[in-house]
């Protein structure tokens, strides 16, 4: 009999209202009898950075996250700012308990736990790229994403629903409704390679690598995660009541053929933003505010699928 492959599982007790703790208990055993197993609860925000670390540091290469978007983010994270592990021998897979789970959607991943571990069990593996923004006004500091960065108008929802996703699936809808009311437009100085253009009036710009976003919906033109590009859209000019009347096209893209929305691809772009600086958002998580910097790794992370 070939011998058990060895993962470790992390697990975010928080995520998707507090499921974490009950899908443990119902997946671990069917979890040990196909491998060897350790697992860690976090204990609280950015644990889980702190947890990949310290399981790469004693060895593992293998994880299972049961949590969210943000809970991969912070995986991402772990692996990618540290230096001694080259990523590519790192895989991971996931059981998806989150609120938006936008990242498993772009490839058909279960949300249902049994077939999702099946899928693990399995053994079948894809590699994506992987983000990087550096957020120039702070010392040129870093973070990673997996599934799309958002600036601006999904940056105030993100920060708007940080504490409070009691509404399930729905959160983020209800979040970009309150926001419709209350945005302000930002203008930003894009670069790419040598060549700046300002975009006035900006209402949200998106850095996609996967294709959903906000429990669902679709805000980047063709996002391919392995062709080792950023999807990049920059709306300007819209007005609120364009924005209601356009709100079945954010989910199925068809807003993409706006005009008011430029698209384009490439490998690194640099953002600079007026006095008063939009929110940003990566993964669902909250970022700093900052003129910043984003690249991209190519086929950077391997997981299960
Ligand atoms: N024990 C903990 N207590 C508080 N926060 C935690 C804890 N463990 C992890 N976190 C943080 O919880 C955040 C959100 O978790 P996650 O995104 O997985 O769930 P979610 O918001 O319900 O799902 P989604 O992002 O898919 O909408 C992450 O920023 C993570 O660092």
């Amino acid at each position: 009999m070939s011998e058990k492959k060895t993962f470790f599982v992390i697990i975010n007790p928080v995520s998707g209202n507090g499921k974490g703790k009950k899908v443990w208990n119902n997946v671990k055993d069917k979890l040990s009898q196909h491998f060897n197993i350790t697992s860690q609860f976090t204990n609280h925000n950015n644990h889980d950075i702190q947890i990949t670390q310290d399981a790469l540091n004693k060895g593992f290469r293998n994880f299972i996250i049961i949590g969210g978007d943000g809970t991969l983010n912070k995986f991402i994270n772990g692996v990618f700012s540290q230096k001694t592990i080259n990523p590519n021998q790192i895989s991971f897979g996931v059981l998806a308990i989150g609120t938006g789970n936008d990242w498993i959607k772009t490839y058909k991943i279960p949300k249902n736990r049994h077939r999702a571990l099946q899928a693990i069990i399995k053994g079948n593996t894809k590699t994506q790229d992987v983000g990087c923004l550096t957020f120039l006004d702070l010392n040129n500091s870093k973070t990673y994403f997996l599934n799309l960065c958002g600036i601006g108008f999904d940056g105030l929802v993100v920060d708007l629903v940080k504490n409070d996703r009691s509404f399930g699936k729905l959160t983020y809808i209800f979040g970009a409704l309150k926001i419709l009311f209350n945005f302000t437009y930002f203008n930003t100085k894009v670069t790419l390679d040598s060549e700046t253009k300002t975009h006035k009036n900006c209402m949200m710009i998106q850095l996609g690598i996967c294709r959903y976003t906000g429990s669902g919906m679709q805000l980047t033109k063709q996002p391919d995660p392995n062709d080792g590009l950023l999807d990049v859209s920059i709306a300007t000019n819209f007005t609120k009541w364009q924005i209601a009347k356009n709100i079945i096209g954010l989910f199925t893209g068809s807003i993409l053929k706006h005009e008011n929305i430029t698209t384009l691809k490439t490998k690194h772009i640099t953002l600079e933003f007026n006095a008063k600086k939009p929110l940003i958002q990566a993964d669902g998580e909250p970022m700093a505010t900052s003129n910043i910097k984003a690249s991209i790794l190519p086929q950077a992370i391997t997981f299960y699928l």
